[in-house]
């Protein structure tokens, strides 16, 4: 696309835009009656407006029924709490390009993460390494570590960690697909489990999953990944990529809201290996969960990772919020992020103060794009905030700004050039 840098064509963008009366289903934040440039997607999603309805239903569910909106009542609960994750499996399933057996929603992505280690990470005396990407986001660097110390292995010699190599292109932290597969085949002889990031949350990198999972594959190792800043912003095909295991959180691109309750996927084809978990009552099989009988017996699919009685008061916020990005589809989701990214960069262009750290490829990036902004990086930030730009700060010297398609303008985008123009 040609860009202009005008006022006049970003609002002619807009006009254009098939998603544009989406942004009015959200509150936009606003300062002095004013509304912000919200371009912090990629951290905690706007709220829906659909949101505060959904939870008091299910208050007055609870006001009304108590106890009884467990379960099918002629008049209750439009939805029985006990099936109410299973309400979230169509659109969940849309959106990460899954079937809906193999999407469960539920906890936060760490602990889901830890769940999912105790199925897929079995290491044995040859195959004990985990095969991950160096910077990826600190929780699961934490989360790995303490599973291998867990096992009583020693870090240092379990955890292969990938990192950029040192050409030019990658001292700025991206990762070449390449790279990751030749040390996948370089340690495939110990590798006992594979997971990194699908989108890198400092860089923006977004990683060919697809060629990536198709090596693992060819090697027989099991590949998960961690979609916290994926899900939402760049199409996904887990299903047809054969990825094993996957998680995610829905308080950015899904706009769940803070702490909003995350997801996992389990591929079909390990469905009915009994794998080993970390079982609690709710992975149970929903028909027979209340005999309370002794002995674990998975629900299927998913479902069967589930632990314990879910929020439904968070599940009401997840499904009121995935069903807006479910409709807006994301094919048309990428089309307009695509656009409006790209304008983005453009209005970049000028400022030589400004260098990006997300690759120029739109394949290799979603909506975010990171500045490393190496004088006055801090004052600039500041100045954006005070400017009513809202983006992210990362030490040591990264703005992350992200124009949401969901939400985000054309003209939110211009803006961002002005202000520049103003402090530089
Ligand atoms: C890439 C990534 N992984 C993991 C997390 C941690 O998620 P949670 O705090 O929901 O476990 C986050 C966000 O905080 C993230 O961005
Ligand atoms: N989870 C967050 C929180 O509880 C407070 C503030 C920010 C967050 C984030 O999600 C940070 C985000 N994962 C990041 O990419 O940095």
């Amino acid at each position: 696309m040609n860009y202009e840098n005008s006022l006049a064509f970003a609002q002619q963008l807009d006009q254009a835009d098939p998603l544009r009366h989406f942004r009015d289903r959200f509150h936009i934040p606003k300062r002095d009656g004013q509304p912000l440039i919200y371009l912090c997607g990629n951290s905690l999603g706007l709220q829906p407006k659909t949101a505060r309805d959904a939870l008091n239903r299910e208050l007055n569910t609870w006001q009304n029924l108590g106890v009884e909106g467990w379960f099918d009542q002629p008049e209750a609960a439009e939805q029985p709490w006990l099936s109410y994750h299973a309400t979230c499996k169509d659109a969940l399933a849309h959106i990460v390009g899954a079937e809906p057996s193999e999407v469960c929603p539920m906890n936060a992505l760490t602990v889901n993460l830890h769940l999912l280690l105790a199925s897929f990470y079995k290491p044995t005396e040859k195959k004990f390494r985990i095969l991950t990407i160096k910077g990826d986001f600190p929780s699961d660097q934490y989360a790995l570590e303490t599973q291998v110390k867990h096992h009583g292995l020693d870090v240092a010699k379990t955890i292969i960690e990938i990192a950029p190599q040192d050409d030019g292109e990658s001292t700025l932290g991206l990762i070449h697909t390449t790279d990751i597969q030749k040390a996948i085949v370089e340690h495939a002889d110990s590798l006992a489990v594979i997971w990194m990031s699908g989108l890198n949350y400092y860089t923006g990198q977004v990683y060919n999953m697809a060629a990536i999972a198709e090596t693992a594959k060819l090697h027989c190792i099991p590949i998960g990944l961690d979609l916290a800043h994926a899900i939402g912003n760049v199409p996904l095909r887990l299903h047809d990529w054969d990825v094993d295991f996957a998680t995610w959180c829905s308080y950015k691109y899904l706009n769940g809201g803070p702490g909003a309750v995350s997801g996992v996927f389990v591929h079909q084809k390990h469905h009915d290996q009994n794998l080993p978990r970390l079982a609690g009552w709710w992975g149970y099989r929903e028909d027979r969960r209340f005999d309370m009988t002794p002995g674990f017996l998975p629900a299927s699919g998913a479902d069967g990772w589930q632990v314990s009685t879910p929020n439904i008061l968070a599940l009401a916020l997840h499904r009121a919020a995935i069903s807006i990005t479910a409709e807006a589809g994301l094919v048309a989701l990428r089309q307009k992020s695509e656009q409006l990214t790209g304008f983005l960069e453009y209005v970049l262009t000028p400022f030589d103060e400004i260098q990006l750290l997300t690759p120029d490829d739109p394949n290799q990036r979603g909506c975010q794009l990171s500045l490393l902004v190496r004088k006055k990086g801090k004052a600039l930030f500041t100045y954006l905030t005070e400017q009513g730009i809202i983006g992210d700060w990362r030490e040591p010297d990264c703005i992350r700004l992200a124009p949401t398609p969901l939400y985000n303008t054309f003209e939110d985008v211009w803006q961002v050039g002005e202000a520049l123009r103003k402090f530089f």
